[in-house]
């Protein structure tokens, strides 16, 4: 029982007399209201006599057994200090005073939690048994102070609850309070504890008390007429019916305590908070799930956009594939349209008048797009006109830029893997110079062909980037007196090399693959090396002093390409290791003092243009070659190969069944017939051995007529302005004189010619050449012209060089085959070539 002391909201006895009086509606003889009002008389003897007990006799007199709290005999207020505590009858209080003590001791009881009464309770007709549950009450504080005051006093009656719902303003009346000390404290209580053991048996909670008296009398009552047979099953049913009443408030109770347990979660804030945090962890829960499902969701739409790219992707590599094939395929159209029309493309250029000129009729009677007609004395054709058809052909008007428009696509065979070689040709003074670099001063619109050209190789080769990487490298050589020198030697060992070094061998198809090759990168990097290697040259004439107009500089671009995608080379996408395309420009003056000259030079362009387009003019070429050599003087001009000429030409090449040339034809369906065809030597370039017909390029060269008369260029001057210092023409003269004295005698041009190129001494011709060491560069590079030689050795003329002309001649009778590039590179100074991986420059020295 006593562990339930607290927790329970009933006490054990309660229980046990609910049974009985449950139980004793079974004894109708049992007097309730009766045993009641005895009950209610023993609790008031109780309170009474503890009254007494704790405050003593009251005015002599003890209180009576049955107390009576009626406001005459209950005398509470202690005005007196300490002795005099019970007022009798409140005679010596005044009423204000009594309803004061009176309230002052309802608040004070109110405020120790005690059951309290009504003041009108004191009064007739009120409820005593309020007054008695509050003395009692009283009573059982006193006690449990006296007990030590251990652990919480707690009022376990059944008695009303205490109603709060009263307030009492206790005024200050201090007596009353001093008195309720004195009740209270421990010396007064210790007076009266003797008494206390008077109804200790009945237990120290006053309610249990009251009880189990009541208990008591209900025991007694139910079994005072059993007979002693039926008490113990009376009994054992009595406990049967408590225990069974125990276990059902017990189970009421649980409940009411979940119920208030449910409910304290909802008010309780650190269980709303703890619910608040396990509904924040769900919903986190929540999100986290959602999270995961969005994520696979995300990871099934990422794998779905991967495959769909991967399909696009596969498309794109596709077309990308597509167009890398059309690219190839428009690259051979391309080629092949160039190739159509025609691999040796000859241009023909008219200067116009130089400004100081004597006013005169050009010579010049008509031209348009394709066709010239020269006006000639009748003396060279018989209706005083000839009509020449060319692959172009340009006026007195036309600008650098037109020139060049026609010449760019050339360019871009060069990226394409093609050989490619571009010169000009013409008679002194006719703008050779002019057209391949330009004039001295140079503009933006006076740049020449191999500025523009470097600069497309650059540029487009920066726009295919992509697809294809070029790697652009320079070598640039010295040929003069039948030996090499590397002009880009950074040495100082000016280092040279025989002339059988020229020849096309390695992998890059070098010339001379002992010299510096070194990487260029823009135009402005090749000109600074052509700067630097005309310097060693410079220093190279100093030093040597017999320089002649032999001497040629040749510069050669290399183009080194790779496809990106297959590493290939672009030649290889063409036409067996690249194909040679050449285009001629050929010059021509308007002054009628010069048209002998023209006319010469426009038959030898015509017979060239008339190669290029192979067999189908077989038989007409044969008739011009014929007329030719009605013309000119055969072997003239064969004579005016040097032999370091010949030399180069046959050390460097190969014979015109030379693979390029086949390869043309190849590249061209079979319609261009080799070189060697021309003349009907078809033979030749069915790679059988090859022979000496009567009629091949060299031929056409050598059999080429020699310069007409030109009369009226009566003074140096005139024919040093107007065909500057001609040394293309002088070599051809000088050579031609080294082969023909004779006819180089009977020259007065040549002579003129000759004299004008070299010095005080008019009889030796050979000074023209020896002497004639003014450096005239296809670029514009400012260095001191080499005129004189120091040494004084520059004026010093030479003889003919027998062993030339026999060396010449050994050339010529030994040399079953012949080299265009080569005779290209002998005998016209301004040579650009370009050989798909090779672009080559040629210099000369004036
Ligand atoms: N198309 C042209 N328009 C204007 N001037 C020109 C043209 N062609 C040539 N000239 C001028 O004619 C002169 C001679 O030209 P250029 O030096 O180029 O001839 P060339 O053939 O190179 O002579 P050479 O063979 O003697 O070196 C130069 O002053 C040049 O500027």
């Amino acid at each position: 029982m006593t562990t339930t002391e607290g927790i329970l909201p009933f006490s054990v006895a309660s229980v046990v007399e609910g049974v009985l009086q449950q139980h004793g509606k079974r004894l109708s003889d049992i007097d309730l209201a009766s045993r009641k009002a005895e009950e209610a008389s023993l609790r008031r003897y109780e309170a009474a006599r503890w009254l007494r007990k704790t405050v003593g006799v009251v005015g002599g007199k003890d209180l009576p057994a049955e107390l009576s709290l009626r406001k005459k005999n209950l005398g509470l207020v202690v005005e007196a200090p300490s002795d005099s505590v019970i007022v009798p009858d409140g005679a010596a209080l005044s009423a204000y005073q009594y309803f004061e003590n009176v309230r002052n001791f309802l608040v004070a009881v109110e405020e120790m939690g005690l059951p309290t009464f009504e003041a009108s309770d004191l009064e007739q007709g009120g409820k005593s048994s309020r007054i008695v549950n509050c003395v009692l009450a009283l009573k059982s504080y006193d006690d449990w102070k006296r007990g030590g005051g251990n652990g919480l006093w707690k009022f376990g009656g059944n008695l009303k609850p205490i109603t709060f719902g009263k307030y009492f303003v206790r005024k200050n009346s201090e007596p009353f309070v001093s008195s309720l000390r004195n009740l209270t404290s421990e010396k007064s209580l210790d007076s009266i504890s003797s008494e206390q053991s008077l109804c200790g048996d009945l237990g120290n909670d006053l309610n249990e008390m009251g009880n189990s008296h009541s208990l008591h009398m209900l025991v007694c009552e139910l079994l005072s007429d059993k007979k002693p047979e039926e008490i113990p099953f009376i009994v054992e049913n009595m406990i049967g019916k408590v225990m069974e009443e125990f276990e059902h408030r017990l189970a009421g109770q649980n409940e009411q305590m979940r119920t208030t347990l449910r409910d304290e979660d909802v008010s309780d804030p650190n269980k709303a908070l703890s619910k608040s945090s396990f509904g924040d962890i769900e919903e986190l829960k929540h999100t986290l799930h959602t999270a995961k499902a969005d994520l696979h969701f995300l990871q099934i739409k990422y794998q779905e956009e991967v495959n769909n790219l991967g399909v696009h992707l596969h498309g794109l590599a596709y077309a990308a594939s597509g167009y890398q094939r059309v690219l190839e395929e428009n690259r051979k159209l391309y080629n092949h349209v160039q190739d159509l029309k025609g691999s040796i493309r000859v241009y023909c250029r008219v200067r116009p008048f130089l400004p100081g000129q004597p006013n005169s009729v050009s010579t010049v009677g008509h031209l348009d797009e394709g066709s010239i007609s020269i006006i000639t004395p009748l003396k060279y054709v018989k209706d005083g006109r000839k009509s020449f058809t060319f692959n172009k052909v340009f006026g007195p008007s036309a600008t650098q830029e037109e020139v060049f428009s026609d010449t760019q696509p050339l360019i871009r065979s060069v990226l394409d893997g093609y050989n490619v070689c571009i010169f000009a040709y013409g008679q002194t003074g006719t703008g050779k110079t002019h057209t391949m670099t330009g004039p001295k001063e140079l503009t933006q619109k006076s740049v020449g062909v191999n500025y523009r050209a470097l600069s497309d190789l650059f540029l487009i080769s920066e726009q295919r980037k992509n697809t294809i990487s070029y790697e652009v490298s320079v070598q640039m050589i010295e040929i003069y007196n039948e030996q090499i020198r590397d002009l880009l030697a950074t040495d100082g060992l000016n280092k040279r090399y025989p002339l059988d070094q020229i020849r096309n061998s390695g992998q890059k198809g070098l010339n001379v693959p002992d010299a510096n090759l070194i990487p260029v990168y823009s135009t402005d990097d090749v000109i600074y090396l052509m700067n630097l290697g005309q310097k060693n040259r410079a220093v190279g004439a100093t030093a040597m002093n017999d320089r002649s107009s032999r001497s040629h500089s040749c510069l050669t671009v290399h183009v080194q390409g790779r496809e990106l995608t297959s590493g290939t080379n672009p030649s290889r996408l063409y036409a067996s290791g690249g194909q040679a395309k050449t285009l001629m420009f050929v010059h021509i003056s308007p002054e009628p003092d010069a048209a002998g000259e023209t006319i010469s030079t426009l038959k030898f362009a015509d017979r060239v243009s008339t190669v290029e387009l192979g067999a189908a003019r077989v038989n007409k070429d044969g008739a011009d070659v014929k007329e030719l050599k009605e013309q000119g003087e055969p072997g003239s001009l064969h004579s005016a190969l040097s032999s370091t000429e010949i030399q180069s030409m046959n050390s460097a090449g190969t014979s015109l069944s030379h693979p390029s040339w086949q390869s043309s034809g190849d590249v061209s369906g079979g319609r261009r017939q080799q070189m060697g065809d021309v003349g009907n030597v078809r033979g030749a370039t069915l790679c059988q051995p090859p022979k000496r017909q009567s009629i091949d390029i060299q031929d056409l060269l050598m059999n080429s007529p020699p310069w007409p008369p030109v009369g009226s260029l009566a003074s140096k001057e005139d024919v040093r302005e107007a065909a500057g210092s001609g040394d293309w023409v002088d070599k051809v003269m000088l050579n031609r004189q080294a082969g023909n004295r004779q006819d180089c005698q009977d020259n007065d041009v040549n002579r003129n010619r000759y004299e004008t190129a070299t010095t005080d001494d008019s009889d030796d011709l050979e000074a023209a050449t020896s002497d004639s060491s003014e450096t005239d560069l296809l670029w514009p590079i400012n260095l001191p012209k080499v005129n004189s030689i120091p040494n004084g050795l520059g004026s010093k003329t030479k003889k003919p060089n027998p062993k030339q002309t026999k060396e010449l001649r050994i050339q010529e009778s030994n040399s079953s085959t012949t080299n265009t590039e080569a005779l290209q590179r002998s005998h016209f100074t301004h040579c650009t070539r370009l050989e798909g991986s090779q672009f080559l420059l040629m210099g000369r020295e004036k």
